[in-house]
């Protein structure tokens, strides 16, 4: 089947390459669309690739139904709205590492442009102006760089800053003064930035908390004479405070990469001198560009290959190494999951997913994720996935708790899934086995040894004679062979199960014959 994946931004031909060398894959490029045109021609695809400029809004993802992945070509995902894909368990990947380099050099670049007036040096000599004493500027050595984010991009202006002998104070709500000291740089909250620094420079993402982190009253906190950069997401300096603190002189001067309503032609900032613009070209390299489209297009074949994708942005991201010791789980997880499923009768209020042994040092939270998406796919269908199923749990009202031991409870690793209704709690519990995969273990508190695929017959009955001889005569007759069987009880002549696995589906009128056996209380059959 072709994966049609529509890209709506400029993006770079080489780095899309691995993606045409797919014979499964369409691409279509059409970056000319409005919001509008994108909403009527979105409905066939199944990825969506954007960059900066096109709005993923609700109301396109609502017009998207085929729609699995959206990749983003770079690093914020302001432009995609989340959430709704979340709802949807549309995965969304972005590129967080591809831009770090070029963004870091661009900020730089501005930080010199800005301290030595270049681009009004040299708007002024294209006038035909030789005025040497208007552009006078200072130098950056053993001035102080404030940082305010100190992520990928802004650890990476700190070690360029550095180099030029600059001393540099940074806050980040992540950053310990450990971590400082090791950077060779100093450690402060926003207020000691705000006091210290002679250029700011802010590295964050644009959220609640950072919109107009830079308004009137921080303006009021800095040094006379301060001079800013934005390279990150406009919005984190406020734009009318900033006007004026340039013209009240609070403020020499500001470079800013990023407006809070891109693009603009006209604004009050264009027309002051202090002021130095670029159009969102922070990511604008060749190695960037390349390098963001080939993440984004890596991270689409692994989804279209059922592998973990790299970089989830609506998923906990797992390295490579952590990926590679939790992913043989993955199968046993959501088999377990759809499993239980089967077992319980009535609405489940909790989940209670018990690690034992070894498992347990690994990353969890994927294997929660599956095992909630095995649980609720059987009701709410295949558009629950890992990215949703946890939200869509919540969103239910179900809880889920999550337990941890070394206890080895005679595996040495065990995943034990409980759910929990009005009528009772069902549970399953299974294990991966060294070289022979995944096995359901134990049902309730019954022992079995079965391998979680294909069809499987689960029977509650009275340990008696004769009821799995009749049991067997009655598949016979309806042709159903019975590959594996697997018997507990809890007492002589008490309760026991019969776990069959057979080789085809099991059709209603079997299971009435079988459910009016004498001795047999519930028949369930579960095709895994
Ligand atoms: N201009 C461009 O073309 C361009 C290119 C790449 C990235 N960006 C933008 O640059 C920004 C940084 O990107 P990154 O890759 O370094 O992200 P990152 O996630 O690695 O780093 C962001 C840092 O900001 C910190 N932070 C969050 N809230 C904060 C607050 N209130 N105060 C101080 N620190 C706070 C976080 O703890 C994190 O360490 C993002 O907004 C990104 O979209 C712009
Ligand atoms: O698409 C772009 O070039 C902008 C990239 C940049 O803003 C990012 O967040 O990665």
């Amino acid at each position: 089947m072709t994966f049609k994946v529509l890209i709506t931004d400029p993006i770079s031909e080489e780095g899309i390459s691995p993606l045409r060398q797919s014979k499964e894959v369409h691409i279509v490029i059409q970056t000319n669309w409005n919001t509008e045109e994108l909403k009527q021609n979105i409905i066939d695809f199944d990825a969506l690739i954007v960059r900066s400029q096109t709005q993923v809004t609700r109301e396109v993802i609502e017009c998207a139904p085929n729609l699995k992945i959206i990749g983003r070509a770079g690093v914020g995902v302001d432009n995609i709205d989340v959430e709704a894909a979340t709802e949807k368990g549309i995965i969304v990947v972005n590129a967080p590492n591809a831009n770090t380099n070029s963004a870091a050099e661009h900020t730089m670049a501005m930080l010199m442009a800005l301290s030595r007036k270049i681009p009004q040096a040299y708007l002024a000599l294209k006038e035909k102006q030789w005025d040497r004493k208007k552009y006078v500027g200072v130098e950056i050595k053993n001035k102080t760089l404030g940082i305010i984010g100190l992520g990928r991009i802004g650890a990476e202006v700190a070690y360029r800053a550095k180099g030029q002998r600059m001393h540099v104070v940074a806050y980040d709500p992540f950053l310990t003064k450990e971590q400082a000291e090791k950077m060779g740089i100093e450690y402060g909250n926003l207020d000691d930035v705000l006091r210290k620094a002679d250029f700011i420079t802010v590295h964050t993402p644009l959220v609640k908390e950072t919109k107009h982190l830079l308004n009137h009253d921080a303006f009021e906190k800095m040094k006379t004479g301060v001079q800013l950069i934005n390279c990150a997401r406009g919005g984190i300096i406020d734009e009318d405070a900033l006007y004026e603190a340039i013209l009240s002189k609070k403020v020499a001067g500001a470079a800013l990469d990023v407006m809070e309503e891109e693009p603009f032609y006209h604004h009050r900032l264009l027309d002051l001198p202090e002021v130095i613009l670029t159009p969102h070209i922070g990511a604008s390299t060749v190695e960037a560009q390349e390098n963001v489209a080939i993440d984004v297009s890596h991270d689409i074949l692994h989804f279209i290959n059922g592998e973990s994708v790299r970089n989830p942005v609506n998923m906990p991201s797992l390295n490579n190494e952590i990926l590679r010791k939790v992913e043989p789980f993955f199968y046993l997880a959501e088999k377990l999951g759809e499993f239980l499923i089967y077992l319980t009768d009535d609405v489940i209020e909790e989940i209670v997913i018990s690690y034992h042994g070894d498992v347990i040092e690994h990353e969890l939270s994927p294997l929660t994720r599956r095992i909630t998406k095995g649980i609720l796919k059987r009701h709410l269908g295949t558009h629950v996935n890992e990215v949703n199923a946890l939200l869509l749990a919540d969103k239910r009202g179900i809880r889920i708790q999550e337990n941890k031991s070394y206890t080895k409870q005679g595996f040495s690793n065990l995943i034990s899934v409980q759910t929990s209704t009005k009528s009772g709690v069902k549970s399953v519990a299974g294990t991966l086995l060294d070289g022979l995969g995944p096995r359901i273990v134990k049902v309730d508190h019954y022992r079995v040894d079965v391998t979680p695929k294909g069809h499987i017959i689960v029977i509650q009955h009275t340990d008696q004679p004769g009821v799995i001889g009749r049991m067997g005569s009655i598949l016979a007759k309806h042709d159903v062979n019975i590959a594996t069987m697997q018997v507990d009880r809890a007492d002589i002549g008490g309760e026991a199960i019969m776990m069959l696995t057979v080789d085809k589906h099991i059709e209603g009128k079997v299971l009435i014959e079988l459910l009016a056996l004498n001795d047999i209380h519930d028949v369930k059959t579960i095709d895994l």
